[in-house]
């Protein structure tokens, strides 16, 4: 399937000069959605992972169903404020600004094999502070998967560390 045409591009936003990706037209069509959903769980099972791990907001969206359908668990990453039992956390730049992410300590072991999930890899600081999140609890990554990924915003350091796999590329 052309995941592609699902996504709709919305320029200046949320700020001028950011081509802002839409996954909503995505979500809005139901076999499209399960389409990418069959294949990021294809991923996760080829990978071997334990447990997804995924930030806030929108990487949950695809992170709980591909959980779901792999038998995974599901480990939270999120903005400040929101975990409530011990956290670590990391402060990062985005694409469009900065802020910090924060994972509960304890919800990973070392014994995890972890897949990442998002929506999009844009410039990678998002990625890269979900990274250092884990490496926190000492759990292994076995890969990392975005939905889409914006090739011009970021560099290459990634792939060369890590299995990555992006739906759609830009
Ligand atoms: O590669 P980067 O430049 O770090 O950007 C990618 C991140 O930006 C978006 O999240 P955002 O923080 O906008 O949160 P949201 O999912 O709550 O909209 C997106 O879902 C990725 O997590
Ligand atoms: N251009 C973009 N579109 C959607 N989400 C993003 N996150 C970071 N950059 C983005």
């Amino acid at each position: 399937m052309d995941f592609k045409k699902y996504i709709t591009d919305v320029p200046n936003f949320p700020k001028e000069g950011v081509v802002f990706k839409d996954i909503t037209t995505l979500l809005n069509d139901p076999e499209a959605f399960k389409a990418v959903i069959d294949e990021m769980s294809q991923f996760v099972k080829e990978q071997g992972a334990t447990a997804i791990v995924a930030p806030e907001a929108r990487g949950f969206v695809f992170a709980s169903a591909i959980a779901y359908v792999t038998g995974t668990k599901f480990v939270l990453v999120r903005k400040p404020g929101k975990l409530p039992r011990k956290t670590n956390e990391v402060e990062y730049t985005l694409e469009y600004g900065t802020s910090k992410l924060q994972m509960q300590q304890g919800d990973l072991t070392p014994n995890d094999k972890v897949v990442i999930v998002d929506d999009i890899l844009a410039t990678g600081g998002t990625i890269d502070a979900i990274i250092e999140l884990i490496d926190k609890e000492h759990a292994e990554i076995v890969g990392i998967e975005f939905l889409a990924d914006i090739t011009e915003l970021h560099d290459k350091e990634l792939e060369k560390k890590y299995k990555v796999k992006s739906l759609i590329n830009y």
